[in-house]
């Protein structure tokens, strides 16, 4: 790399308060900065840094600032984060009045329920966010009918089994669901369950409002002493686990990813599987429905059970194999179940299960209580108002999870950080093809306080934006990234600074490589430019191997020549006879009359013919225009 060794000196219009954006390690003698700022150039520039971080639709831009900017161009979308036309949100399930008066505060809210997935199709590309329950199927189709407007699906609950993940992710459509709300509300129906069914209460009730008074016949089995096994020891199990001690229950609970140490602490032992199952009087099941927990209740693991044990279900209906259940009731391996979820829901009305003698059954009502349909509603709609805010929802399921005060610390370094991905991919050249991307960041704090998670999302999007037409954002930057083949590594140097600022800069190189501009090539044979936020705003400080000190703001034009007098005036001529701006120039050299690298920041595109008179001055070795 050149020697960042220059002398820094300053245009006559530098208005005050100008000299910091130039750093003390660039003021050496091999390096010339000279700059044009304007002076009105930092306030507006400040004030859209501001609202880069801080304005709704350009914090969005975090997750999507493509389609923000595609969309900042319509006077609607323009308007819809000033106040006059808003966002859409469709509301598929009924949702608590508290939820909907948040959304109405911000959005225009569409209650259309029971909707056909047709009728869903239909809406959901003039919708920005959707927010269901577990009544509706969020499909593939339906993302794919969004024609990429959809940004947010919410999940008013826990269960997201009825939203195709995979088919978010690669739709860039964030899906946050509300985790808390409801975790009592469903515990206390699966006690609820558990006592209703040890007593027969549902068929007692049933029996004498037909008129019978059949005392025999529901005569029950006691809790206290027996053995619950709870099968998922998550937020809604720990809580079932909890109130069943208190009805004087034997608890154990079998969860393969919880910490026995939380189960310890409220006197419940963790358990295997088939210790759970073979030894517990009634089983309740608390985990989620995912590829590995479907019909997990099988006619094989029936036959492991105790004798006549009984099942509890709230959690979901798949996790059972509904006719081995049917089979282990008929043989008497169950003696009863009580069931509040069903694989299809409703279920067909001659459902042999829902029909049957011993089973207890309620209509997916785990959740509905007022208070927990209340507080759903507020989480749900918090969670997609601050999505679309752009905002990183706390409840985010397909998206990694940034606590806000990271990403406000890290908000200039998201942007230089898109900025370098979309630098670094227009100076390749020659058709090679981009597979290897390193990110290396140059940071004084140990790598567990930097989160960098969103900073490689932003370089993949820079890179995969200018070169495709898919748009790129923090949900579907590892996917896409797969998908076109590009190896996206990390590696951390130490910068011996300040820990209070997050990143001294961020490298990204691309490798093996041809380069349309040779002196991007670094001395290891990759592309490499590098960046640093300076008084909040994303600078490019080197090129390959030469440094360059130029604010990342409008377009960019990078020149090789030869150091001699005159050439910052003939091209800035250029450029000023067809009314290019130049906002910011460094020339950096190797030595005094070799060879010169000079950066120059422009407001507008050079017309063509701009470019070639630039090109054709004899002491201009190449050149390239780069899109920032
Ligand atoms: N009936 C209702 O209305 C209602 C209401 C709320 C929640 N739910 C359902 O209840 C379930 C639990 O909800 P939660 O909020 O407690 O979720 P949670 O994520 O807090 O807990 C789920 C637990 O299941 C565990 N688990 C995962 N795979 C497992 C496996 N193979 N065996 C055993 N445990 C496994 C996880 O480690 C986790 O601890 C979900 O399916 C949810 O959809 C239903
Ligand atoms: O997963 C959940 O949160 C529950 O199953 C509740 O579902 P519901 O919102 O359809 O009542």
């Amino acid at each position: 790399m050149a020697s960042p060794a220059s002398t820094a000196f300053t245009a006559p219009q530098l208005p005050a308060g100008r000299t910091s954006l130039f750093s003390p390690s660039v003021s050496s003698s091999y390096l010339a900065s000279i700059s044009f700022a304007r002076s009105r150039f930092r306030a507006p520039l400040f004030g859209q840094a501001l609202r880069l971080t801080l304005h709704p639709p350009m914090i969005y831009a975090f997750c999507d600032a493509s389609r923000i900017n595609r969309d900042l161009r319509t006077k609607a979308a323009a308007a819809a984060w000033g106040g006059e036309a808003r966002p859409t949100i469709l509301v598929s399930e009924k949702l608590g009045e508290a939820g909907l008066a948040l959304l109405r505060e911000f959005a225009n809210v569409d209650c259309s329920y029971n909707l056909s997935l047709e009728e869903l199709c239909g809406k959901i590309s003039l919708c920005d966010a959707l927010i269901v329950r577990s009544g509706t199927k969020v499909t593939r189709e339906v993302f794919e009918a969004a024609k990429g407007r959809l940004k947010v699906v919410g999940r008013a609950g826990v269960g997201i089994d009825n939203v195709d993940l995979q088919a978010a992710t690669e739709n860039g459509c964030l899906v946050v669901n509300a985790p808390t709300a409801n975790t009592v509300a469903a515990a206390e129906h699966g006690i609820a369950l558990l006592t209703a069914m040890a007593r027969n209460v549902a068929q007692a009730d049933a029996s004498m409002k037909a008129g019978k008074w059949q005392r025999n016949k529901y005569v029950g089995v006691s809790l206290v002493g027996k053995t619950l096994a709870v099968m998922g020891f998550g937020k809604v199990g720990s809580e079932v686990a909890r109130r069943a001690k208190g009805l004087g229950m034997h608890v154990i609970a079998h969860d393969p990813y919880a910490p026995a140490d939380r189960a310890r602490a409220i006197g419940v032992e963790l358990v295997s599987f088939d210790e759970a199952i073979s030894t517990a009087d009634f089983i309740s099941l608390h985990m989620p429905l995912t590829p590995s927990t479907s019909k997990i209740f099988n006619d094989e693991n029936f036959l492991k059970m105790k004798k006549g044990a009984r099942i509890i279900n709230v959690a979901r209906g798949g996790v059972i194999d509904e006719d081995a259940l049917l089979r282990a009731l008929d043989n008497g391996t169950v003696s009863q179940a009580a069931l509040d979820v069903f694989a299809e829901e409703p279920p067909p009305a001659d459902s042999k299960l829902v029909q049957h003698e011993r089973v207890t059954v309620t209509p997916h009502l785990g959740a509905s209580t007022t208070e927990a349909q209340e507080g759903v509603a507020i989480e749900i709609a918090e969670a997609v108002v601050g999505a679309l805010k752009g905002e990183l929802a706390a409840t985010a399921v397909n998206a990694p999870m940034v606590p806000s005060e990271v990403l406000s610390e890290l908000a200039p370094y998201v942007i230089l950080a898109e900025k370098l991905g979309r630098l670094a991919v227009q100076l390749v050249g020659g058709g090679s093809g981009i597979k290897g991307v390193k990110v290396v960041y140059k940071s004084s704090r140990s790598p567990d306080d930097l989160d960098t998670r969103i900073l490689r999302a932003m370089v993949t999007k820079g890179i995969v934006e200018p070169i495709s037409s898919l748009f790129v954002n923090l949900v579907n930057a590892d996917y896409i990234a797969k998908q076109r083949g590009l190896r996206i590594s990390e590696e951390r140097v130490f910068h011996d600074g300040s820990p209070e600022i997050p990143l001294d800069s961020i490298q990204v190189h691309l490798a093996n490589v041809e380069s349309k501009f040779a002196s991007a090539i670094s001395d290891s044979g990759e592309i490499v430019v590098e960046g640093r936020v300076k008084d909040g705003i994303p600078h490019l400080i080197s090129v390959g191997s030469f440094s360059v000190d130029v604010s990342l703001e409008g377009n960019l034009i990078l020149c090789r020549q030869i150091d001699q007098p005159g050439m910052i005036g003939r091209v800035g001529n250029i450029l000023g006879e067809n009314n290019v701006n130049v906002s910011f120039m460094s020339v950096c050299r190797t030595a005094p009359r070799k060879q010169a690298i000079m950066a120059i920041g422009v407001d507008e595109k050079p017309h063509k013919e701009a470019l070639r008179r630039i090109g054709e001055i004899a002491a201009i070795e190449e050149f390239v225009f780069l899109q920032i």
